[in-house]
Protein backbone atom coordinates (compact mmCIF):
# COMPACT_ATOMS: atom_id res chain seq x y z
CA UNK A 1 0.00 0.00 0.00
CA UNK A 2 1.43 3.34 -0.48
CA UNK A 3 2.01 6.39 2.02
CA UNK A 4 0.05 9.01 -0.19
CA UNK A 5 -2.04 8.40 -3.02
CA UNK A 6 -2.54 12.13 -4.02
CA UNK A 7 -5.96 11.33 -6.53
CA UNK A 8 -7.18 14.27 -9.02
CA UNK A 9 -6.37 17.18 -6.23
CA UNK A 10 -7.04 20.39 -7.54
CA UNK A 11 -7.35 23.60 -5.40
CA UNK A 12 -8.50 27.23 -5.94
CA UNK A 13 -8.61 30.50 -4.03
CA UNK A 14 -11.77 32.04 -5.01
CA UNK A 15 -12.18 31.68 -8.52
CA UNK A 16 -8.12 31.20 -8.80
CA UNK A 17 -6.86 27.81 -9.78
CA UNK A 18 -3.59 26.70 -7.94
CA UNK A 19 -3.50 23.15 -8.39
CA UNK A 20 -5.33 21.40 -11.55
CA UNK A 21 -5.45 17.05 -11.79
CA UNK A 22 -2.91 16.67 -9.70
CA UNK A 23 -1.81 12.73 -9.58
CA UNK A 24 0.91 10.50 -7.61
CA UNK A 25 1.65 8.81 -4.80
CA UNK A 26 4.50 8.27 -1.88
CA UNK A 27 5.93 5.36 -0.84
CA UNK A 28 6.98 4.02 2.67
CA UNK A 29 10.86 5.29 3.31
CA UNK A 30 10.90 7.88 -0.04
CA UNK A 31 12.83 11.15 0.61
CA UNK A 32 10.04 12.97 -1.74
CA UNK A 33 11.37 16.45 -3.41
CA UNK A 34 8.49 19.28 -4.54
CA UNK A 35 10.17 21.74 -7.08
CA UNK A 36 8.80 24.27 -8.94
CA UNK A 37 9.31 28.00 -9.77
CA UNK A 38 7.55 30.78 -7.21
CA UNK A 39 3.40 30.50 -6.69
CA UNK A 40 3.43 27.26 -8.82
CA UNK A 41 1.40 25.84 -6.06
CA UNK A 42 3.96 23.95 -4.22
CA UNK A 43 3.23 25.32 -0.38
CA UNK A 44 -0.87 24.66 -1.04
CA UNK A 45 0.19 21.26 -2.22
CA UNK A 46 1.79 20.24 1.09
CA UNK A 47 -0.80 22.26 3.09
CA UNK A 48 -3.46 19.63 1.44
CA UNK A 49 -1.12 17.01 2.33
CA UNK A 50 -0.20 17.56 6.10
CA UNK A 51 -4.20 17.99 6.44
CA UNK A 52 -3.82 21.88 7.03
CA UNK A 53 -6.21 22.53 4.18
CA UNK A 54 -9.25 20.72 2.53
CA UNK A 55 -8.48 20.79 -1.27
CA UNK A 56 -11.31 22.07 -3.50
CA UNK A 57 -11.59 18.64 -5.16
CA UNK A 58 -10.19 15.29 -5.85
CA UNK A 59 -8.68 13.40 -2.66
CA UNK A 60 -5.62 12.66 -0.60
CA UNK A 61 -5.21 8.99 1.03
CA UNK A 62 -2.71 8.69 3.99
CA UNK A 63 -2.24 4.96 4.47
CA UNK A 64 -5.56 4.40 2.66
CA UNK A 65 -7.50 6.55 4.14
CA UNK A 66 -8.63 9.55 3.42
CA UNK A 67 -6.57 12.41 5.49
CA UNK A 68 -9.85 14.64 6.30
CA UNK A 69 -11.06 11.46 8.62
CA UNK A 70 -8.15 11.41 10.76
CA UNK A 71 -8.38 13.38 14.07
CA UNK A 72 -6.49 16.46 14.89
CA UNK A 73 -3.98 14.22 17.31
CA UNK A 74 -4.05 11.01 15.62
CA UNK A 75 -2.22 13.03 12.32
CA UNK A 76 0.31 15.08 14.94
CA UNK A 77 1.36 11.44 15.87
CA UNK A 78 1.94 10.72 12.01
CA UNK A 79 3.19 13.91 10.36
CA UNK A 80 5.12 16.33 11.55
CA UNK A 81 5.26 19.45 9.64
CA UNK A 82 8.49 22.12 9.26
CA UNK A 83 6.54 25.13 8.03
CA UNK A 84 8.66 27.90 5.96
CA UNK A 85 8.57 30.75 8.47
CA UNK A 86 10.32 28.19 10.86
CA UNK A 87 8.93 28.74 14.26
CA UNK A 88 7.34 32.66 15.50
CA UNK A 89 9.62 34.88 17.20
CA UNK A 90 8.24 33.50 21.14
CA UNK A 91 8.75 34.02 24.19
CA UNK A 92 8.97 30.58 25.59
CA UNK A 93 12.58 29.13 25.91
CA UNK A 94 13.80 26.66 23.60
CA UNK A 95 13.19 23.81 25.48
CA UNK A 96 9.90 24.76 26.28
CA UNK A 97 8.92 25.36 22.21
CA UNK A 98 10.78 21.48 21.50
CA UNK A 99 8.69 20.08 24.01
CA UNK A 100 5.25 21.21 22.70
CA UNK A 101 6.46 18.49 20.00
CA UNK A 102 5.01 16.01 22.42
CA UNK A 103 1.45 17.47 22.59
CA UNK A 104 0.19 14.70 20.89
CA UNK A 105 1.59 11.49 23.02
CA UNK A 106 -0.14 13.55 26.29
CA UNK A 107 -2.96 12.48 28.13
CA UNK A 108 -5.37 15.56 28.27
CA UNK A 109 -4.04 17.80 30.75
CA UNK A 110 -0.65 15.56 31.79
CA UNK A 111 2.78 16.98 32.27
CA UNK A 112 5.50 15.44 30.50
CA UNK A 113 6.71 12.41 31.88
CA UNK A 114 10.12 11.66 32.31
CA UNK A 115 10.39 9.62 29.63
CA UNK A 116 9.08 12.42 27.51
CA UNK A 117 12.03 14.61 29.41
CA UNK A 118 14.62 12.24 27.75
CA UNK A 119 12.78 12.83 24.71
CA UNK A 120 13.36 16.54 24.80
CA UNK A 121 16.74 16.21 26.20
CA UNK A 122 18.11 13.97 23.44
CA UNK A 123 16.62 15.81 20.76
CA UNK A 124 18.05 18.85 22.07
CA UNK A 125 21.47 17.32 22.53
CA UNK A 126 21.34 15.58 19.12
CA UNK A 127 20.44 19.19 17.30
CA UNK A 128 23.25 21.19 19.38
CA UNK A 129 20.56 23.53 21.27
CA UNK A 130 21.33 22.03 24.85
CA UNK A 131 23.40 24.88 25.75
CA UNK A 132 20.73 27.27 24.54
CA UNK A 133 17.91 25.59 26.43
CA UNK A 134 16.81 28.24 28.74
CA UNK A 135 16.88 30.98 25.59
CA UNK A 136 14.06 32.52 25.00
CA UNK A 137 13.53 31.61 20.77
CA UNK A 138 13.01 35.35 19.82
CA UNK A 139 16.32 35.69 21.10
CA UNK A 140 17.83 33.20 18.56
CA UNK A 141 19.07 33.31 14.73
CA UNK A 142 17.26 32.41 11.81
CA UNK A 143 19.18 29.27 11.61
CA UNK A 144 18.91 28.24 15.92
CA UNK A 145 15.43 28.99 15.14
CA UNK A 146 15.01 26.62 12.29
CA UNK A 147 17.08 23.84 14.40
CA UNK A 148 14.71 24.32 17.07
CA UNK A 149 11.63 23.48 14.49
CA UNK A 150 13.38 20.67 14.08
CA UNK A 151 14.15 20.06 17.46
CA UNK A 152 9.81 20.21 17.94
CA UNK A 153 9.27 18.01 14.97
CA UNK A 154 11.66 15.12 16.27
CA UNK A 155 10.62 14.91 19.64
CA UNK A 156 6.90 14.79 18.01
CA UNK A 157 8.14 10.98 16.82
CA UNK A 158 5.89 10.78 13.55
CA UNK A 159 6.46 8.94 10.80
CA UNK A 160 5.96 11.45 7.79
CA UNK A 161 8.18 14.51 8.50
CA UNK A 162 6.64 17.65 5.73
CA UNK A 163 9.40 20.38 5.02
CA UNK A 164 8.14 23.71 3.33
CA UNK A 165 11.36 25.02 2.26
CA UNK A 166 13.72 24.66 5.22
CA UNK A 167 17.09 25.93 4.04
CA UNK A 168 15.26 29.23 3.06
CA UNK A 169 17.08 32.07 4.84
CA UNK A 170 20.39 29.84 5.70
CA UNK A 171 23.83 30.25 4.92
CA UNK A 172 25.74 26.91 3.32
CA UNK A 173 26.74 25.16 6.57
CA UNK A 174 23.20 25.76 8.38
CA UNK A 175 21.92 24.19 4.89
CA UNK A 176 23.81 21.30 5.07
CA UNK A 177 23.18 20.95 8.62
CA UNK A 178 19.27 21.25 8.48
CA UNK A 179 19.71 18.72 5.55
CA UNK A 180 22.26 16.30 7.06
CA UNK A 181 20.22 15.69 10.15
CA UNK A 182 16.90 15.03 8.07
CA UNK A 183 19.09 12.64 6.10
CA UNK A 184 20.21 11.12 9.22
CA UNK A 185 16.92 10.65 10.52
CA UNK A 186 15.51 9.23 7.84
CA UNK A 187 17.83 6.52 7.61
CA UNK A 188 18.00 5.60 11.19
CA UNK A 189 14.43 5.67 11.68
CA UNK A 190 13.20 5.06 8.24
CA UNK A 191 10.52 8.17 7.98
CA UNK A 192 9.89 9.04 4.83
CA UNK A 193 10.62 13.05 4.04
CA UNK A 194 8.71 14.63 2.49
CA UNK A 195 10.26 18.75 1.10
CA UNK A 196 9.65 21.76 -0.75
CA UNK A 197 13.25 22.79 -2.06
CA UNK A 198 14.30 25.81 -4.46
CA UNK A 199 17.57 24.78 -4.60
CA UNK A 200 17.58 22.01 -7.35
CA UNK A 201 21.08 21.38 -6.36
CA UNK A 202 20.02 20.27 -2.32
CA UNK A 203 17.00 18.54 -4.15
CA UNK A 204 19.12 16.51 -6.47
CA UNK A 205 21.23 15.12 -4.00
CA UNK A 206 19.05 14.47 -1.11
CA UNK A 207 15.95 13.63 -2.37
CA UNK A 208 15.14 10.23 -3.97
CA UNK A 209 12.35 11.45 -6.44
CA UNK A 210 11.20 14.81 -7.47
CA UNK A 211 7.79 15.93 -8.44
CA UNK A 212 8.21 19.30 -10.70
CA UNK A 213 5.23 22.12 -10.63
CA UNK A 214 4.89 24.30 -12.81
CA UNK A 215 1.83 26.91 -12.94
CA UNK A 216 -0.40 24.26 -10.40
CA UNK A 217 -0.03 21.45 -13.15
CA UNK A 218 2.84 18.48 -12.59
CA UNK A 219 5.10 18.80 -15.22
CA UNK A 220 7.15 15.44 -14.37
CA UNK A 221 7.28 13.50 -11.26
CA UNK A 222 10.25 10.83 -11.07
CA UNK A 223 13.58 9.69 -10.58
CA UNK A 224 16.24 12.67 -9.81
CA UNK A 225 17.66 12.23 -13.34
CA UNK A 226 14.16 12.03 -15.51
CA UNK A 227 13.02 15.66 -13.72
CA UNK A 228 16.26 17.32 -13.68
CA UNK A 229 16.35 17.84 -17.78
CA UNK A 230 18.75 20.78 -18.59
CA UNK A 231 15.57 22.40 -21.36
CA UNK A 232 12.48 21.69 -18.86
CA UNK A 233 14.46 23.25 -16.11
CA UNK A 234 15.43 26.17 -18.28
CA UNK A 235 12.48 26.49 -20.05
CA UNK A 236 9.84 26.34 -16.72
CA UNK A 237 12.33 28.33 -14.68
CA UNK A 238 12.84 30.54 -17.42
CA UNK A 239 16.50 31.20 -17.21
CA UNK A 240 19.84 29.97 -18.52
CA UNK A 241 21.06 27.25 -16.93
CA UNK A 242 23.77 25.17 -17.41
CA UNK A 243 24.27 21.37 -15.84
CA UNK A 244 26.61 19.31 -14.67
CA UNK A 245 27.57 16.13 -13.07
CA UNK A 246 28.36 16.04 -9.40
CA UNK A 247 31.90 14.96 -8.89
CA UNK A 248 31.23 13.16 -5.52
CA UNK A 249 27.73 11.86 -6.12
CA UNK A 250 27.06 11.83 -9.53
CA UNK A 251 23.65 13.25 -9.59
CA UNK A 252 22.68 16.57 -12.03
CA UNK A 253 23.79 19.75 -10.55
CA UNK A 254 23.00 23.01 -12.56
CA UNK A 255 25.21 26.51 -12.59
CA UNK A 256 23.61 29.81 -13.28
CA UNK A 257 24.86 32.09 -16.21
CA UNK A 258 24.92 35.59 -15.83
CA UNK A 259 24.27 37.90 -19.43
N1 LIG B 1 -4.41 31.90 1.17
C1 LIG B 1 -4.34 32.25 -0.11
N2 LIG B 1 -5.29 33.02 -0.67
C2 LIG B 1 -5.23 33.36 -1.98
N3 LIG B 1 -4.26 32.96 -2.81
C3 LIG B 1 -3.29 32.21 -2.31
C4 LIG B 1 -3.27 31.80 -0.94
N4 LIG B 1 -2.17 31.03 -0.72
C5 LIG B 1 -1.53 30.97 -1.91
N5 LIG B 1 -2.20 31.67 -2.85
C6 LIG B 1 -1.82 31.78 -4.28
O1 LIG B 1 -1.70 30.48 -4.80
C7 LIG B 1 -0.60 30.40 -5.71
C8 LIG B 1 0.33 29.27 -5.28
O2 LIG B 1 0.89 29.64 -4.03
P1 LIG B 1 1.89 28.67 -3.25
O3 LIG B 1 2.29 29.38 -2.02
O4 LIG B 1 1.26 27.33 -3.11
O5 LIG B 1 3.08 28.58 -4.29
P2 LIG B 1 4.58 28.12 -4.05
O6 LIG B 1 4.94 27.29 -5.24
O7 LIG B 1 4.72 27.47 -2.71
O8 LIG B 1 5.33 29.51 -4.08
P3 LIG B 1 6.72 29.98 -3.42
O9 LIG B 1 7.79 29.19 -4.08
O10 LIG B 1 6.80 31.42 -3.80
O11 LIG B 1 6.64 29.76 -1.94
C9 LIG B 1 0.04 31.78 -5.73
O12 LIG B 1 -0.43 32.47 -6.85
C10 LIG B 1 -0.44 32.42 -4.45
O13 LIG B 1 -0.55 33.81 -4.61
Amino acid sequence: MNLFDVIHVQHQFGTIPVLQDIEFQIKVGETFGIIGPNGSGKSTLIRTMSGLLKPSGGKILLNGKSIRSYRKRELAKIIAVLEQEGIPPLSFTVEEVVAMGRYPWLKPLSDLSLEDEQIVQTALEKLGLWNLRTKPVNNLSGGQRQMVSLARAMVQQPRVLILDEPTTFLDIGHQMLVMEHVREWHQSEGITVIMVLHDLNLASQYCNRLLLLDNGHIKSCGEVHDVLQPATISSIYKTEIIMINHPVHQVPQFLLTSK
